[in-house]
């Protein structure tokens, strides 16, 4: 086994928790097999953005389309050069932001569909969840300047949130280690980012484990 311990490993977060920033450091680190989000090139995420009662339900069915055939393509292939995958988005993810962003008929429809394929998807051995105060993504999503971004405010980052949490509360049998960041940024501070390597490799019972970050640097 590697030194994370772990098989697959999933970095989870709100939008710009810098989730996809450390799942690459991770994996060059550890030489991981590395699992992405791709929405760059979804023509829908600047449409929905704009207008998002009428483009809510494509969104978010290219993202299921998407994150399934990605997985699919990903664990269907033998790799025997990587014994960790890592993934910087866990599959219900598209629940938690379809729950957010659909009116209720067609979360019902959209919900059948991801039911289907949920049940095919591999379970993590454990899932990292970064959190931060909505005020501090917010700075986080101006500084990184997404064009489409733009619109974002704090009550859907902080229903985004609690979609998470409702989805740790329903699932008591995922081992979810919840890492509260604050304003710290790992990317700069190698001790952190050590820290947070310290804590990824040991093992965690199922449920919610917290963590505060600043109470471990003292
Ligand atoms: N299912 C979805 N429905 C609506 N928007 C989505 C969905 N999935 C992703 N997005 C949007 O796609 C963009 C990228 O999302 P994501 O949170 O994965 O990455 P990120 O913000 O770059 O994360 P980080 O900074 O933590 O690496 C965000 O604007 C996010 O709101």
């Amino acid at each position: 086994m590697n030194k994370l311990n772990k098989k697959y490993l999933v970095i989870e977060g709100n939008i710009g928790t810098g989730k996809s920033t450390l799942a690459q450091m991770i994996s060059k680190d550890f030489d991981a097999r590395l699992v992405m989000e791709t929405f760059a090139d979804n023509p829908f995420l600047p449409k929905f953005y704009n207008d998002q009662e009428r483009y809510a339900f494509p969104l978010e069915l290219s993202f299921l389309a998407e994150r399934y055939k990605q997985l699919k393509k990903d664990f269907d292939t033998a790799d025997l050069f990587h014994e960790l995958t890592l993934a910087d988005y866990h599959f219900f993810k598209s629940l938690i932001f379809a729950a957010k962003t659909l009116p209720e008929d067609e979360y019902r429809l959209y919900r059948q569909i991801f039911d289907i394929i949920y049940g095919m998807t591999p379970v993590p051995d454990l899932y990292v969840y970064l959190h931060r105060p909505v005020e501090i993504l917010i700075q986080q999503i101006k500084k990184r300047g997404r064009e489409y971004e733009k619109s974002i405010d704090t009550d859907y980052l902080k229903s985004i949130q609690e979609g998470y949490f409702q989805f740790f509360k329903e699932h008591p049998e995922l081992p979810v280690l919840l890492i509260n960041l604050d304003d710290i940024n790992f990317e700069t501070d190698k001790s952190v980012y050590n820290s947070l390597i310290t804590l990824i490799s040991k093992e965690y019972p199922k449920g919610i484990t917290r963590v505060n970050v600043k109470t471990i640097l003292g």
